[in-house]
């Protein structure tokens, strides 16, 4: 459970007094989630997510993240919208965090994707990509090529306390990255962390996007990498082409990727796969002893990035497994 900031009931009832959504009924912490603490709150008006901002999340970022969602919903994209309180802000201070409440969605993510959940996910991906266009905020990849290096140095004395071997699997491979990433791709605003457990579906049909607090201006191909890392392996890590293909083929059918973007997806692959090797190796060796958090295991990750170090392009490995 990701709860690392605890609210009192009565700062929490203080709290939803200076929004106009009636008297608040009850609330409870969700046992989901990494990077912030969340609560589900039940007021006389309906139901909302509470987000308190926590420790990757730096408070200049978050006109860009909430303001994104109430971009990206105006244009179509079913995501949380950020509730204005009675004077018209979003965000406010609570438990001496940064806090947002948001409206709540339904749907379920799926804990097994099947094919059509890739499917409809590159569809979705792909019009969010569109759906960003005009929105005015930037903001850098904190999480990209060039803050890598200086997030392994943060734990590189460490490493053997995860697995063997680790140590040169990171050095290694970021010569590699910094050698041979792409430049010059078309960039717009991505989502950076579209795994799973942040989309929902209702039966097979995609029924929001959550979680945009890594959301960024970055290459749109990297999201699709992102996800092909996060969808599209069993969980002994086994890479499944059938989904593999069902992404970019919903990806494609939206927005048609171009040559460049396909020839850097081997590349970008095992940029996504590194980039949460490193937050899940930085996280195993320093998430609090009593957080209420259940920590994601970097050897997924190894094997993710060992897999596409082994293939010489995830795109065409697809292809020729599913023709
Ligand atoms: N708008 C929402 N509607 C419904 N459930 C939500 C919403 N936002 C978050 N949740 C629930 O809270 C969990 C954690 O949210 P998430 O934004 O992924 O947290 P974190 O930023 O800590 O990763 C989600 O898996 C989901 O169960
Ligand atoms: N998706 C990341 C962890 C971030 O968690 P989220 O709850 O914000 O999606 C990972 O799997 O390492």
């Amino acid at each position: 459970m990701a709860v690392y900031t605890e609210v009192s009931d009565d700062e929490l009832a203080r709290f939803i007094d200076g929004y106009a959504l009636g008297r608040l009924l009850s609330f409870k912490g969700i046992a989901e989630g990494v990077e912030n603490t969340n609560y589900l709150v039940h007021t006389t008006d309906g139901t909302f997510i509470l987000t308190l901002y926590e420790k990757r999340v730096d408070p200049a970022d978050l006109p860009f993240f909430l303001g994104l969602m109430e971009h990206l919903s105006a244009a179509g994209v079913t995501c949380p919208l950020p509730v204005r309180d009675k004077s018209g802000r979003v965000l406010n201070e609570l438990a001496g965090r940064q806090a947002a409440l948001i409206t709540f969605l339904e749907g379920v993510w799926p804990k097994r994707p099947k094919v059509v959940h890739a499917l409809e996910l590159g569809k979705a991906l792909a019009r969010m990509h569109i759906a960003g266009e005009g929105f005015p905020l930037k903001r850098a990849n904190a999480l990209g090529l060039a803050g890598w290096r200086p997030l392994f140095d943060k734990f590189s004395s460490r490493t053997e306390e995860i697995c063997d071997g680790l140590h040169d699997l990171i050095a290694d491979e970021l010569r590699y990255l910094e050698r041979s990433w792409p430049k010059d791709l078309p960039q717009g605003v991505i989502h950076a962390d579209l795994f799973p457990d942040n989309v929902f579906f209702v039966e097979d049909g995609l029924s929001g996007i959550i979680d945009f607090y890594f959301a960024c201006n970055d290459a749109f191909a990297y999201d699709i990498a992102v996800c092909l890392n996060a969808w599209c392996f069993d969980a002994k890590s086994q890479y499944e082409p059938q989904k593999g293909a069902a992404l970019l083929a919903g990806y494609n059918s939206v927005r048609p990727l171009t040559d460049a973007e396909r020839a850097a997806m081997p590349v970008l692959a095992r940029g996504a796969a590194m980039r949460f090797l490193l937050t899940r190796s930085y996280d195993w060796l320093n998430t609090p002893k009593d957080a209420l958090v259940a920590r994601k295991d970097p050897a997924d990750y190894v094997r993710r990035l060992k897999f596409h170090q082994s293939v010489g392009s995830i795109a065409d490995y697809t292809a020729q497994l599913t023709s």
